[in-house]
């Protein structure tokens, strides 16, 4: 798992670093920095030596590492061509020391220094200068970047991307595309078509951890290939947990938590879920929903519909033990009985996938909610229904995971859809801290939050192939038999691991079909592959291994 921090985040790591117990010299990170940026980019411009280098060096700290990347170049035989846009004056005291140490080495062969100031002749000479050039390092703004990017950064910002887009300058960006906002991963220029945009680039490397905005669109799609280097900051402050956590999902997250299954383990070991969903014009849903928890290792499948949609499921999915509720097309508040008295013997259940959005429905699910008492996901129309009922939900929070897609979370949480998409993280920590619930935030990516320590869970995979109706109706199955999986501590941890695995199986998917046109019954087959190469990317526990090895 890697922690993706905000700005204050970081502010707050690079003190403790260097002011706090450790008292590491600030020059000495600006240092590493530096280094880690030519290191890690060298293979993907196919080696410094050579090549002419663009420097483009902010006013702030992100300035301060392209002098760093400079001299590192030179040693690398690279001809360097540094852009200074703040004053002497204005560095702060370990960039300027980087900066003396660099114009020591200036000479007009090599390393060519320019206190920008704008004219037209400056401006032209920058443009003769990045077309003529095979790499642009953007050490512009970093963590530092607020609102939107101002003069002279706005122009040669434009400046940088018109050139990139000819096809033949790399652009690697320092720690954080400038005019990306590390908290969110809103970009300068976004709503505002006269703003100048963000610096599109072909490589980021960040630096301590990851910044949220590196992951969240649209920053995501700024920030090219990212690679992490921890520039030697104490562990304890890469690793510490904090108040305002937010990490992102890995694999070995995921195959840490998938337990093995027994070998003597039975039907029974591996939970009964039930799917109480769907309606006449949707009984589709319910058996995606249905296939996703088979998929997922469900070990026995009730399927509950609406008794005019039961003809339409009977039989379709043969593992599935399907019966029609009630007399219509539609669940009602008189269906409710039947269903609270059977999940007595079930051990998770999920309801919302084509359930519609009937008045009638609505007084089913509160009832159904209010007394049963095992874990709940609810989702599509559950949400729809349960929209403002924070008061009514709250309660029972605890056992309900919701995983409602931005749509759905605007209607169920009164949000406006542009504040969430501004803030995803943030909208959905407060969401949950008033609701009470475990929180899938489905989407690009989707994000997952804990009722109990309010930590958010990014999820960095999956593809656009998944934008595709029934995929979450996938998922939601999924959710449920992860549920009741062994080995899962909490339903924020089967929500993870759900999510992680139904974007790897859209992966494979995406490798086989490529963006367009697989389906979701498709992503739920592909579940068991994922799961399989969990496994065999795992020790064998003792008990496991086998007895008896042929020469
Ligand atoms: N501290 C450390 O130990 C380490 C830090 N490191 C590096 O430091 C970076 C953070 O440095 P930082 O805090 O100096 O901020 P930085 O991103 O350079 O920008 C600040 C300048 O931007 C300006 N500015 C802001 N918005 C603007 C806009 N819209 N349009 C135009 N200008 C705008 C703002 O001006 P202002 O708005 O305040 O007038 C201010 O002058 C971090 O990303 C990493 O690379 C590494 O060396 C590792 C060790
Ligand atoms: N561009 C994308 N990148 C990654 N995942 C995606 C993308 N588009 C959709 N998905 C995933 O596909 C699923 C779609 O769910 P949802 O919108 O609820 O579909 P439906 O309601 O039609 O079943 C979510 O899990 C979402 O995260
Ligand atoms: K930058």
């Amino acid at each position: 798992m890697q922690k993706l921090n905000t700005a204050a985040q970081m502010r707050l790591m690079d003190q403790t670093a260097m002011h706090g117990q450790y008292a590491i010299a600030p020059a000495v990170l600006m240092e590493n920095a530096g280094h880690a940026v030519v290191t890690h980019a060298e293979t993907a411009v196919h080696g410094w030596q050579g090549k002419d280098v663009v420097i483009l060096c902010g006013k702030g700290n992100n300035g301060g590492d392209g002098f760093v990347i400079a001299r590192h170049l030179l040693n690398r035989g690279a001809r360097v061509y540094v852009y200074v846009l703040g004053t002497v004056e204005s560095y702060s005291p370990e960039a300027r020391a980087h900066l003396h140490t660099l114009q020591e080495l200036a000479d007009e062969e090599t390393c060519l220094i320019d206190y920008f100031a704008p004219s037209d002749k400056a401006w032209d000479r920058l443009y003769r200068r990045l077309s003529s050039s095979q790499v642009v390092i953007d050490a512009i703004l970093g963590t530092g970047f607020h609102g939107t990017l101002r003069m002279p950064v706005s122009r040669i910002v434009n400046m940088v991307n018109e050139v990139a887009a000819s096809g033949t300058l790399r652009v690697i960006a320092v720690d954080i595309p400038t005019g990306v906002n590390a908290d969110t991963g809103d970009v300068s220029g976004s709503g505002d078509e006269e703003a100048a945009g963000p610096v599109f680039a072909d490589m980021t490397v960040t630096f301590g951890v990851w910044k949220r905005g590196l992951l969240l669109y649209p920053g995501r799609t700024c920030s090219g290939v990212v690679v992490c280097d921890d520039i030697g900051m104490p562990r304890p402050l890469l690793t510490g947990r904090e108040d305002d956590g937010a990490y992102m999902l890995e694999e070995s997250d995921i195959s840490e938590v998938l337990a093995p299954r027994s070998p003597d383990s039975h039907k029974g070991t591996h939970g009964t879920v039930a799917i109480v969903t769907g309606s006449s014009d949707m009984a589709g849903a319910a058996l995606m929903a249905a296939r996703g928890a088979l998929r997922s290792g469900a070990g026995k499948l009730f399927l509950r519909v609406p008794a005019r949609t039961a003809p339409y499921c009977i039989g379709r999915q043969a593992e599935a033990m399907v019966r029609g509720v009630g007399t219509g097309d539609h669940f009602t508040a008189a269906d409710a009985a039947e269903i609270i008295e059977e999940s007595r013997n079930w051990s998770v259940l999920a309801m919302g996938p084509g359930m519609g959005k009937q008045e009638d429905t609505r007084m089913f699910l509160k009832e159904v909610i209010a007394h049963t008492s095992c874990p709940l996901v609810l989702d599509a129309d559950a949400l729809n229904l349960l929209a403002g009922e924070r008061d009514f939900i709250a309660p029972y929070g605890g056992r309900i995971i919701m995983t409602p897609h931005l749509a759905e979370f605007s209607r169920l949480s009164g949000l406006p859809l542009a504040d969430i998409k501004k803030d995803c993280i943030a909208a959905a920590k407060q969401f949950v801290r008033e609701w009470q619930v475990t929180l899938v935030l489905k989407g690009a990516p989707t994000v997952i939050v804990s009722p109990r320590t309010l930590h958010a869970y990014v999820n960095p995979g999956g593809n656009a192939g998944m934008a595709c109706g029934g995929m979450g109706d996938i998922l939601t199955g999924m959710v449920a038999a992860l549920a009741v999986h062994d080995g899962m501590t909490s339903l924020t941890t089967a929500a993870c691991a759900a999510v992680w695995l139904h974007s790897a199986a859209g992966d494979i998917c995406h490798d086989t079909y490529g963006s367009y046109g697989f389906l979701p019954m498709e992503v739920a087959d592909a579940v068991p592959r994922v799961i399989t190469r969990l496994e065999d990317s795992r020790p064998l526990p003792v008990l496991q291994r086998p007895l008896v090895t042929e020469a």
